[in-house]
């Protein structure tokens, strides 16, 4: 069987999801670019089987198409493939970070033979362009698929099973509900982080002294202010009802620091901390990702490097799926805890009995 994919835009994320699918069984990647240099850098880099300037081609007998635009752009192109002839079937898809406009488009513009389900990779980072992708940047995250009622379970099916290939969580979630969430810890922090770094820059045009000891911590901190202005100009636009509600939350929020500073109440910022430091430690602590959590087992750790070494293979060896692998150091000079994390409980249930059978100490 063959599968013909039509990536249009391949970026960040496009390249990534192309580096995921090229030369899997049967598979072949065609790249769409707006622009004759970039579809020479799309071949050169080779992160598709081949790529073309004629969207009609790119998607001639494709059976996915992958819109991997700009938030800005969807809207148009997916007008545009309505308007081309299709494969009866073929799934059209997108990775937009929000989900509710390009849902509703959708809904407006009924496809004929074709299904479009509305998809967003949680997993990404602040580089963009076709030279960070990644073939493993998906792995271990979370993978939104917002298929509407039309779709039918046999198209959903499809999908999730090419995307098996990016080794990410698929999790449905309604459009709305999802803007909302990611709204809340994805767009607004990177507001914030702007507007934070914006802040100090101007402070250090008065006093480069700023600059100079800004390095380290808050450089770490506002890593995501360095992410790419059209992409983040399109979805702060997009989601910008929801934007506009979690700001005068955070205004309220700012408020009450405010309010707590000049009244010296020293017990509500003791509060405001401890109640921040509750929440955080209860959030998943895998890297990426957002809602389902891991299964964990945790074993004591007497020689780390030896010890990771041993447990992996035992595990692969008897075919368990291993999702993650951690120590959990607490003092430097006491022995910490290894924390082994899998997707499917079944796979931790077998790690648990494999190793006790080998004499570790393994509780969950
Ligand atoms: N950056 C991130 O970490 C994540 C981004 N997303 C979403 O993925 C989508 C793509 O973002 P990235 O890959 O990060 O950006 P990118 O800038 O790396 O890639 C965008 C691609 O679109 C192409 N493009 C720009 N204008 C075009 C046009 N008029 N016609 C055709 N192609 C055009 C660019 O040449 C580039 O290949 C966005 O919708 C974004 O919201 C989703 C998850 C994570
Ligand atoms: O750089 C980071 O950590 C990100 O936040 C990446 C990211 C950007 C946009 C998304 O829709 C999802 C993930």
């Amino acid at each position: 069987m063959t599968i013909k994919i039509a990536m249009i835009g391949v970026g960040l994320i496009g390249g990534s999801l192309s580096l995921c699918f090229k030369g899997k069984p049967g598979v072949t990647v065609m790249g769409y670019a707006h622009l004759e240099e970039l579809k020479d850098k799309y071949i050169a880099s080779g992160v598709v089987d081949a790529a073309t300037l004629s969207l009609e081609e790119a998607v001639q007998d494709a059976d996915f198409i992958f819109l991997c635009v700009p938030v800005g752009l969807l809207e148009s192109y997916f007008e545009q493939l309505s308007r081309l002839p299709l494969k009866k079937g073929c799934i059209i898809t997108d990775v937009g970070s929000t989900k509710a406009s390009i849902a509703a488009c959708a809904e407006q513009i009924r496809l004929k033979e074709a299904y479009f389900i509305g998809g967003h990779p949680m997993a990404g980072s602040e580089r963009a362009g076709v030279d960070a992708a990644s073939a493993v940047l998906f792995e271990n995250a979370y993978y939104v698929l917002t298929p509407s009622v039309h779709v039918p379970e046999e198209a959903y099916g499809r999908l999730s099973e090419l995307l098996a290939y990016t080794r990410a969580q698929i999790v449905r979630v309604e459009p709305l509900l999802h803007d909302d969430i990611v709204g809340a810890i994805s767009h607004l922090p990177h507001v914030i982080a702007v507007a934070l770094v914006n802040q100090v820059r101007e402070y250090n045009e008065s006093n480069p002294l700023y600059k100079m000891l800004a390095a380290g911590g808050f450089r770490d901190i506002t890593r995501i202010a360095s992410s790419d202005a059209i992409v983040w100009r399109d979805i702060l636009l997009s989601n910008r009802d929801v934007l506009l509600e979690l700001l005068k939350d955070w205004n309220s929020q700012m408020s009450s620091f405010t309010t707590m500073l000049e009244q010296k109440n020293g017990e509500g910022i003791e509060d405001a901390f401890r109640q921040a430091r509750e929440f955080r430690s209860v959030l998943p602590e895998r890297r990426k990702g957002m809602i389902s959590p891991l299964f964990d087992l945790y074993t004591d750790v007497q020689d780390a490097p030896g010890m990771i070494g041993k447990i992996a293979t035992e595990l692969g060896t008897n075919d368990i799926n291993l999702s993650n692998l951690e120590i959990i150091e607490n003092r430097v000079d006491v022995p910490g805890i290894m924390r082994l994390s899998f997707r499917q409980e079944e796979d931790m249930e077998r790690a648990k009995t494999l190793l006790a059978s080998l004499g570790y100490q393994v509780w969950i």
